[in-house]
């Protein structure tokens, strides 16, 4: 699991270890990290450093010193560096005086005679030639949009740009973009991945991450966020072993769709028979349907005979009438974990003596999207998607699984897993039925809840990204849109994947 940490808890570890190293040794370090990964990129796009030309865009603050250190250090590999400065008065004074000194050239991005949108000639030039870009407008401390010329600066980028701490105009915190911002075809960040990493438009934003050791790792606390990493999902998915049968590895209950909706039941059951090996029971007006699809469901019409389970997954399509409400209150009476998902969480909304139905041990995770969370929240979702969905978590003792590009999935005491999609072939109907079943296979395998809701989401946009390249894990390969359908068979192939990166 990587850990996520906030900018004021990474500031407070800085803080600390400024008491045994010095701020400028500190600060020299994380920025010959960036020189280093800079020559790399440079060799990797023009085939060498030397003579090779950088264009540094320097803030007002320490971001802007690590880039004039950077600057500094490339200098001394030949490479042909200009420093825009966005605010020469405010510049690090002694990262400037280092590049100076190394034979580096400071510009104003504003003078000497500013074009109709603001920036010198020199500055211009600096930025048009160069092979590279080093993104150092702003940090940790970076608030709001980008103010204009630094907005102005950053669209002129058009060769690949290497992003300090973060790039720049995305907000540290919830990754969220207000107006021009860095695309970085590279982040080099310093002791810790930030949640503008993996939350959002800043998760692709700051293209390939690289987390620098500059000896915070002992004073940095609890991460505020985690994200899970394939080997790990794969090495806790849940597999036969040689004693098992098909009832000690857990019987999931799906209860979904309607006679108007019988496909949310075909793909909710679906991904529970593909997710894991042991039994799925169907229970519901769509039997037929589900049975015609998948032969291995033991599939009745009504909850109250299903039969016994070990965990239910709830909702998609069983609509917001007495009899999908009924369904609703039976599974939370069963004392069986839940995962509840649309419908049911609708059916929350409007009628809150539902959750009185449910036995306060009993684990309930709750899926929504952005309009269902808002019905259940009572508010719209805001930019701050980590604390809307931790709130709700608290508030109702469920472990919430917020929907999205990037999934946040917050638990009860506050933990909160992040699952950065990376692309957006999952959006698409029916997907979501699909999380429902992986999710309910889990929890019936006894895989903790906060856990399983992460395995699934991982494994549910793995299997999406697969489809749409029909399988083939290069990277270059094109994709084409897919269909809930592709995705639920492309389950077993994105289950084998992380079983493989766990294999090593
Ligand atoms: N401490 C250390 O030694 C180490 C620190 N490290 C590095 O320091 C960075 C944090 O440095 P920091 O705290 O100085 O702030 P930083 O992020 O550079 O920005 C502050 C300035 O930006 C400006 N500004 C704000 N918003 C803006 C906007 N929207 N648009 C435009 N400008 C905006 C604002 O200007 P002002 O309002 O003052 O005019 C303010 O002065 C951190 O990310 C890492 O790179 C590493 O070297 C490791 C060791
Ligand atoms: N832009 C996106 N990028 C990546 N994943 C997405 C995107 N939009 C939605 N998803 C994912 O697709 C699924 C959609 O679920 P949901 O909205 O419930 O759809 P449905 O009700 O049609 O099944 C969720 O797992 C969600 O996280
Ligand atoms: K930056």
């Amino acid at each position: 699991m990587h850990g996520v940490w906030t900018p004021d808890q990474i500031r407070a570890a800085e803080q600390q270890l400024f008491a045994e190293t010095p701020e400028p040794v500190v600060m020299r370090r994380a920025a010959y990290a960036v020189a280093v990964h800079t020559a790399r990129v440079l060799t990797d796009i023009t085939g060498g450093v030397s003579g090779r030309r950088v264009a540094l865009l320097v803030g007002a603050g320490n971001n802007g010193g690590d880039a004039l250190w950077a600057g500094a250090f490339l200098r001394r590999r030949g490479v042909g560096v200009t420093a825009v400065l966005l605010a020469p008065e405010k510049a690090h004074a002694a990262g400037l005086a280092a590049l100076r000194r190394a034979g580096g050239r400071a510009v104003s991005a504003e003078g000497p005679s500013p074009d109709t949108s603001g920036i010198g000639a020199d500055a211009a030039d600096a930025v048009e030639r160069a092979d590279v870009v080093v993104d150092g407008i702003v940090g940790l401390s970076a608030r709001g949009a980008l103010r204009p010329t630094a907005a102005e600066l950053v669209r002129r980028v058009v060769v690949p740009g290497i992003a300090v701490a973060l790039p720049s105009g995305v907000d540290p915190m919830t990754g969220a973009v207000d107006g021009p911002a860095v695309s970085a075809d590279l982040t080099v960040t310093f002791g810790g991945r930030k949640p503008c990493h993996v939350l959002g438009e800043g998760a692709v934003r700051s293209g390939e991450l690289e987390v620098v050791d500059i000896g915070l790792d002992d004073h940095l606390p609890d991460p505020e966020l985690h994200v899970l990493q394939p080997a790990e999902i794969g090495a806790a998915w849940p597999v036969p072993g040689p004693t098992d049968d098909k009832y000690t590895q857990g019987v999931i209950g799906v209860a979904a769709g309607s006679a108007t909706y019988p496909g949310a039941a075909v793909l909710a059951s679906g991904a529970a028979v593909q997710a894991t090996a042991g039994m799925v029971r169907y229970a519901g007006p769509a039997a037929d349907v589900v049975r015609s699809h998948w032969p291995e469901v033991v599939a009745t019409g009504s909850v109250r005979d299903a039969g016994k389970v070990q965990a239910w997954a709830v909702g998609p399509g069983i609509g917001l009438g007495a009899s999908g409400r009924d369904v609703l209150q039976h599974v939370l009476e069963s004392g069986r974990p839940v995962c509840a998902d649309a419908d049911s969480i609708t059916l929350f909304a409007n009628d809150p003596t539902l959750w009185d139905a449910r036995d306060p041990d009993t684990p309930l995770v709750l899926t929504p999207h952005a309009g269902e969370f808002a019905r259940l929240a009572g508010h719209e979702l805001g930019a701050d998607r980590v604390e809307a969905a931790r709130e709700v978590a608290a508030r109702f003792d469920a472990v919430v699984l917020l929907k999205g590009n990037t999934t946040i999935v917050a638990a009860p005491d506050g933990r909160v897993l992040v699952n950065d999609a990376q692309h957006s072939w999952p959006a698409t109907a029916g997907s979501g039925d699909v999380l429902t079943g992986l999710i309910g296979a889990l929890l019936a395998s006894g895989v903790e809840p906060w856990l399983a809701c992460g395995y699934a989401a991982h494994v549910h946009s793995l299997a999406a990204d697969l489809a749409a390249h029909a399988g083939s894990v290069d990277p270059a390969a094109v994709g084409a849109p897919i269909g809930a359908s592709a995705l639920l068979e492309a389950v077993p192939m994105a289950i084998r994947e992380v079983r493989r990166a766990a294999l090593g």
